[in-house]
């Protein structure tokens, strides 16, 4: 390995060791890495087309990836040996690894899983490839001023991204606009722009390389390059029109995790990367079979939520248009080979697209959306339509087109099934199926906790890293003294790790032997920030009215993004960081509470906070988180969970039983309930002195003396309407809070529930995940022989 760094160093990046850069050290890493994984790579590459084996397609307009070289080392099995080279060249391992930046091509939870089920398909041998954007700049850099996010575009391709490979000779045409003729019988789409779509290729390479899958990003590149003859009349701008024209498509990826934004340009991005897909999957289908009519039998085209929804409508018109199938059998057959899965029951996320604005870009779509739903109701009268109320639902098109359509935990299907499905559940009894979403133990344990994982390692060897069911045998140790020390040693070293990165980066000095309590993820209303910066004041009054009565000293730690237009959310950032500043500079409870959010959260950033935690806050409005990955991230890593019965924390419950596991508030029939009872909230408040008093210090400014208004909208808005019922679930958050408080005070108690977390969390690796799916939904075999799995 020393002497492949040093041949990268001269001949890549043409450097000798002395004037080497942490940059030049890192890119030499990699390509001696990215060397390895090819030898991986391209024999399962080549096996997936000799085999002819079915595969995998997951098409999906995120893939939140984070860094790369740690996890390619890991599961290459070369740690230890990078280390060592690095170390002999007089390089630190760690220092180069934190030069990467992250890629950040996604929102949050379902950009995530979208990652995870990559690093699983290839550990398990399923021969797959991921297909979306290469966008130029992913979701933006936050940044904290006066308290107040901002944002900055992300720029990871400013330097060079060494995982890819471009593929010039994998292009495609995309067009849109235009219109449609009708003549002999067939349908001529006569588009008004053009953009090539080009291939850059990402090996993902599994567990100790036993096989390697691609993630196929694809770039808009213009049909023309330059016109020079704009140039040369001087019209600089229009000579570079096209180019800019053509760039502007995957030029950023809309930071919005919830709300449909309406965009033509985003429902560009929807078909520039679902069209060159279908085209690729298809030229490639070509190459080795005759008759188009057995691509189901080679093809499972998973859609990831209805981004990539679209791809039912682009595949039948493909099949009609240029392989002349009737329109009723090309629908049947396009059927056949999709899956969707649903990550939200918000309204506002579920896709809408107005019928004009569609039928401006897609013209021939629309016309095929309107077989597809003439042939459904044709079937099935009365049946909910996709074209409705002049709009595109791109919930009902998906549903339509899927053969299987699947929730992400045993509550949100169930849901799905009651409410937004409900009458094409009805319809399809059998078409909805769940599977609760999963996460790589590789990332999520044994490369973001080596303190952990090696400790388990030393207790049951490493099968765990492809068996995470192998943990279970940790249950036994609850009473091991000796073991539970060797643990609770564990999780204290990532906290002293966190609390000097938070002093180093922050200048906040916390206790590692405090209570280090953590909600981390995007920043919206149903996640309830809110509900825990409320709870974090009202403990501070507690602290200071009663100083010495025993406290558990605690950190609340808070990390995560607002969708820059989504303006209550980005209020109740301002909020946390106001009461962090009044409270961070309190005498009397500073050695007792302290809170801490740091800007910009992301993949890496998890990676540091998760191993650290002890408590996981999963708050969730019951009934409003579809299930959530980060619970079983924490969990994993020996966090306990504070949470409610919503998404997979009601899975995670059951596995690690109802005594290891912080319960409070409402269920989702109870939320549904309650908000049928006119004034709920002002009642709720009403019958809490404590939330009262809270919510009076925030309105008067306590936390904003220079603008006291700051936050009359919204406490007004809690009063008012509360729609996710803060004020109902306080108390008995509240209190919980306090039972958790108490039971961290018994360090065994605690350690032994915190193991049995850890023990528990089997259930939840992706792995098992890829199998449901495999097994239910793709009928996809492993490459890897039965067993070596
Ligand atoms: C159109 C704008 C938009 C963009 C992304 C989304 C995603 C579906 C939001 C998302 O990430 N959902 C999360 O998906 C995770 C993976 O299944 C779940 O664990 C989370 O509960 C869910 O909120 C909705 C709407």
């Amino acid at each position: 390995m020393k002497d492949e760094i040093l041949r990268h160093l001269r001949y890549g990046l043409g450097k000798d060791a002395a004037h080497s850069s942490v940059y030049d050290w890192r890119m030499a890493l990699s390509r001696a890495l990215r060397d390895r994984m090819v030898d991986h790579w391209i024999p399962s590459t080549q096996e997936a087309y000799a085999s002819g084996s079915k595969r995998v397609y997951y098409l999906s307009m995120e893939f939140l990836i984070g860094r790369l070289v740690e996890d390619m080392a890991s599961n290459l099995g070369l740690v230890d040996e990078a280390k060592a080279a690095l170390k002999e060249l007089g390089q630190d391992y760690e220092t180069i690894v934190k030069d990467e930046p992250d890629a950040a091509l996604g929102n949050g939870g379902l950009g995530r899983l979208a990652a995870c089920f990559m690093d699983s398909l290839a550990t398990l041998g399923i021969p797959a490839m991921g297909y979306g954007i290469r966008y130029e700049h992913g979701l933006f850099e936050q940044d904290f001023v006066e308290g107040q996010q901002v944002e900055r575009p992300e720029t990871w391709l400013q330097q060079d991204h060494i995982w890819e490979f471009e593929r010039p000779e994998v292009q495609y045409p995309i067009t849109f606009g235009g219109h449609v003729e009708h003549h002999d019988g067939k349908a001529h789409w006569h588009p008004s722009e053009t953009v090539i779509a080009t291939a850059f290729d990402t090996p993902v390479i599994g567990w100790e390389g036993r096989w390697g899958n691609t993630l196929r990003l694809w770039a808009a590149m213009p049909t023309k390059v330059f016109d020079l003859a704009s140039f040369n009349r001087g019209d600089y701008l229009a000579a570079g029109r096209s180019e800019a024209l053509a760039r502007t498509i995957c030029r950023v990826l809309y930071p919005d995790d919830t709300t449909e934004t309406g965009k033509e340009l985003r429902l560009k991005q929807e078909y520039f990367f679902t069209s060159a897909s279908i085209q690729d999957l298809l030229r490639r289908f070509l190459s080795t079979h005759a008759d188009i009519r057995t691509l189901p039998d080679a093809a499972a085209i998973q859609l990831n939520d209805t981004h990539p929804a679209i791809a039912g409508p682009e595949l039948v018109r493909v099949l009609v248009d240029k392989h002349e199938l009737g329109m009723d059998e090309a629908i049947a057959l396009a059927r056949r080979c999709l899956g969707y899965t649903n990550h939200t029951l918000l309204p506002e996320a579920l896709e809408r697209w107005p019928e004009w604005l569609f039928g401006r870009v897609l013209p021939r779509h629309l016309e095929i959306i309107r077989e597809i739903d003439a042939d459904h109701l044709r079937r099935h009268e009365g049946a909910p339509k996709i074209l409705d109320h002049g709009n595109v639902n791109m919930g009902e098109l998906a549903f339509i087109m899927a053969h299987k359509v699947n929730g992400v935990s045993a509550l949100h299907t169930d849901l799905v099934k009651k409410t937004v499905f409900n009458d094409l559940h009805k319809i399809h009894p059998q078409r909805i199926v769940n599977q609760t979403n999963g996460i790589t133990q590789r990332r999520w344990l044994k490369t973001c906790n080596p303190a952990l994982s090696g400790l388990i390692t030393r207790e049951l060897g490493n099968g765990w890293v492809t068996d995470l069911d192998l943990l279970s045998q940790l249950k036994s140790r609850t009473g091991d003294v000796a073991f539970k020390e060797e643990f609770v040693a564990a999780k204290r070293a990532n906290k002293v790790r966190l609390a000097n990165w938070v002093t180093e980066t922050m200048g906040i000095s916390i206790d590692p032997d405090a209570m280090f309590d953590v909600q981390i993820k995007r920043i919206h209303e149903y996640k309830r920030q809110l509900m825990n910066i409320l709870e974090t004041v009202a403990l501070w009054n507690e602290m200071r009215a009663h100083p010495d009565a025993g406290w558990t000293p605690r950190v609340k730690i808070f990390g995560g993004k607002a969708a820059p237009g989504y303006h209550v959310a980005k209020e109740i950032i301002h909020l946390i960081n106001d009461v962090a500043a009044v409270i961070n500079s309190d005498e009397i409870t500073k050695d007792l509470l302290k809170v801490v959010y740091p800007p910009n959260y992301n993949v890496t950033m998890a990676e540091v906070l998760i191993p650290a935690a002890d408590l996981s806050e999963q708050i969730s409005t019951a009934g409003k988180e579809a299930s959530g990955t980060g619970n079983m991230k924490f969990a994993l890593n020996g966090a306990l969970t504070i949470g409610t019965l919503d998404g997979a924390n009601v899975e995670i419950r059951e596995h690690v039983g109802p005594e290891n596991f912080f319960l409070f508030g409402l269920t989702a029939e109870e939320v549904m309930e309650r908000r049928t009872q006119p004034g709920f909230a002002r009642a709720a408040i009403e019958a809490s002195p404590r939330l009262q008093r809270v919510l009076g210090q925030i309105v008067e400014g306590r936390f904003c003396p220079q603008d006291q208004g700051r936050y009359h909208g919204l406490v007004g808005m809690l009063y008012d309407s509360d729609y996710f019922l803060v004020t109902c679930d306080f108390d008995s958050y509240y209190d919980t809070q306090r039972r958790a408080d108490e039971a961290y005070k018994n360090a065994r108690n605690w350690a032994a529930m915190a193991l049995v977390n850890t023990a528990s969390m089997g259930f939840f690796s992706s792995d098992r995940t890829i199998k449901g799916y495999a097994h239910d939904i793709w009928h996809v075999g492993s490459r890897l022989g039965a067993g070596e799995e």
